[in-house]
């Protein structure tokens, strides 16, 4: 069954003073995501990627056609979707703990169920010793972990990435790939990540979509077909380094035609 359907999505942004300038950045984006999958989406800076991601969560409108989860069309952010960006998006004032309580005060649970699925949420991402830190006594993938777990705190099946990695040094991001792949496969998650590192791409996702610019749409979809679990070894295959070199390719060439 997919778990996300998209259906010719189109979205324009206004552009200049007049009514009629508008920046058409998605045109008729169609693509369909299975249950469980781990999708990513790259493509050169600017192409539609956080804006697509972005129409998925129901942060932002769109002009045009259909979405669809779980044969729901989408109308604005829900329960159903989890959402990590790059940046911490952490609440400096509450503890880690406090944090993803936040988020589940605010689908409507009462106190003690919040905090109980809080530490929950903290123990899968390996942080309940933390739980009492506040962001700013946290390192990068410490925090990136708090934001994994609140996405997650309310059960989402669906879990959307945009570069949560991003800010991360090499090492902590290999970390988080693990930790990322292991609840996606503990939680039986479909995940859509947004990413510029095609090499991390390669590494956790069963499908790579590679858009292409102006306007943004799926230029080629890729499939990865590498064994699971995906360890060090796996880096070290020969059909990883074509692949990656494929979609590097692909993306490098739609850059040639702009
Ligand atoms: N609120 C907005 N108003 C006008 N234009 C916008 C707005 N948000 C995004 N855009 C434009 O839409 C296009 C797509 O932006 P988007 O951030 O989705 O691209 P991206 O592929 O995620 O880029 P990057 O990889 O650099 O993050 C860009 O041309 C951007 O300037």
């Amino acid at each position: 069954m997919d778990k996300l359907l998209i259906n010719n999505l189109t979205k324009t942004f206004p552009v200049g003073r007049s009514k009629r300038d508008h920046l058409t950045v998605l045109d008729k984006v169609s693509l369909s995501i299975k249950e469980n999958e781990f999708v990513s989406l790259v493509g050169a800076s600017g192409c539609g990627k956080s804006t697509l991601l972005s129409i998925i969560s129901g942060l932002q409108t769109h002009d045009d056609g259909d979405l669809k989860v779980d044969g729901n069309d989408i109308t604005g952010p829900g329960a159903d979707r989890g959402v990590v960006f790059q940046s911490y998006t952490l609440l400096p004032w509450l503890t880690a703990k406090e944090n993803v309580e936040f988020a589940l005060r605010a689908t409507g649970r009462d106190k003690t169920e919040s905090a109980e699925l809080a530490m929950t949420q903290l123990k899968l991402v390996g942080l309940e010793k933390f739980a009492d830190r506040h962001p700013g006594q946290l390192s990068g993938g410490m925090k990136q972990r708090v934001a994994i777990a609140r996405a997650l705190s309310y059960k989402p099946k669906l879990l959307l990435m945009d570069e949560p990695f991003g800010a991360l040094d090499a090492l902590t991001r290999v970390q988080m790939q693990e930790l990322l792949t292991s609840v996606w496969e503990r939680e039986k998650l479909t995940v859509i990540f947004v990413t510029h590192d095609v090499e991390e791409a390669v590494f956790l996702s069963d499908r790579i979509f590679v858009m292409a610019s102006n306007p943004g749409r799926i230029k080629t979809i890729y499939d990865v077909p590498l064994p699971r679990p995906r360890t060090a070894e796996t880096h070290r295959m020969p059909e990883f380094a074509n692949l990656q070199a494929d979609v590097l390719g692909s993306i490098r060439s739609e850059m040639r035609d702009q």
